[in-house]
């Protein structure tokens, strides 16, 4: 499988922080949600990857090329969406549309009508008169507009309604249609991630700790809930994480189905990304 991005040993470090030695390779054409706890090291990955911060490692290619070499040509395809808009308050989206389609050669002035008028925009208004939603569906329009092959969003949906959010799923779905377009997506809301991604990357305290496919994550792990004799008489190493109740432990084991083939009664239920997120950063054996 052919890969929009190769990170091999990348490290970064802070004072009191270190990422480490992130190996990560994120298909073509994919949808790859990013999680981690606050302060776990994504927007530091993001920033690394894309040269904004710099970091140290053995390689980075993106479009199957080298970022060292190559970082104004692979530039170009790239739309990053963080979770403000960087565009000056006085600006209107009539005028960042004139802005861009200087800066960028590949700008398609129809396909950014087409998404202002979607997005329901005013082309004269100024961005400073903007509600929050409507400054991140204009980042959208703009991100869709020159035809980017990867699509960074760096906690871009957070702070919008339900309904905006949905919205800018089904666009995202629409946008990995065409398989030479990729999306990493770190979010707070993983419940947007259920819905969207072909991977989770988990990044936890710096460290990389899986890139897996949604589906075999689903497939691998389960959540039950049990009395401490059933939690006992099961493998140790098969439990990611549990916490107690007032009656019984919830837990998050990994061989869901091994395990449901001994104890065949046990109702195993097949984990959100929420929970197996929570069950690995909080442990509890
Ligand atoms: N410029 C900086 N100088 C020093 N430390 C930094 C700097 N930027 C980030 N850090 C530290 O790096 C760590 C990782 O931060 P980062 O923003 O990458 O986390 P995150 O996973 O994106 O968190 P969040 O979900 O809260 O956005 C944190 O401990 C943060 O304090």
């Amino acid at each position: 499988m052919e890969n929009a991005i190769e990170i091999k040993n990348l490290s970064k470090s802070y004072e009191d922080f270190c990422l480490n030695n992130i190996i990560l390779n994120i298909p073509k054409g994919s949808i790859v949600g990013l999680i981690g706890e606050n302060g776990a090291g994504k927007s530091t990955l993001i920033s690394s990857l894309l040269g904004i911060i710099k970091s140290s490692y053995e390689e980075l290619k993106i479009f199957g090329m080298d970022f060292k070499t190559d970082e104004i040509q692979i530039k170009k395809d790239i739309a990053v969406i963080f979770d403000t808009t960087h565009y000056d308050d006085e600006f209107t989206p009539k005028f960042i549309g004139q802005i861009l389609s200087k800066v960028y050669s590949n700008w398609d002035q129809a396909t950014y009508l087409k998404y202002i008028h979607q997005f329901n925009l005013p082309m004269k208004k100024k961005i400073k008169k903007f509600s929050r939603g409507m400054k991140m569906k204009l980042e959208f329009a703009i991100a869709f507009s020159h035809d980017a092959k990867l699509l960074i969003l760096d906690e871009a949906t957070s702070g919008l309604d339900p309904i905006i959010r949905d919205e800018i799923l089904s666009i995202i779905r629409e946008y990995t249609e065409d398989e030479n377009h990729t999306v990493l997506m770190s979010s707070h809301i993983t419940s947007d991630l259920d819905k969207i991604s072909d991977y989770i990357a988990y990044i936890h305290e710096g460290e990389l700790l899986f890139m897996k496919p949604y589906d075999e994550l689903r497939e691998e792990y389960g959540v039950l809930h049990v009395g401490k004799e059933l939690l006992d008489s099961l493998n140790r190493e098969d439990i990611i994480g549990y916490t107690k109740g007032a009656y019984s432990y919830t837990i998050l084991v990994k061989n869901r189905l091994a395990i449901q083939s001994v104890f065949k009664d046990l109702e195993i239920m097949r984990p959100t990304v929420e929970e197996i997120m929570l069950f690995y950063a909080k442990g509890g054996c």
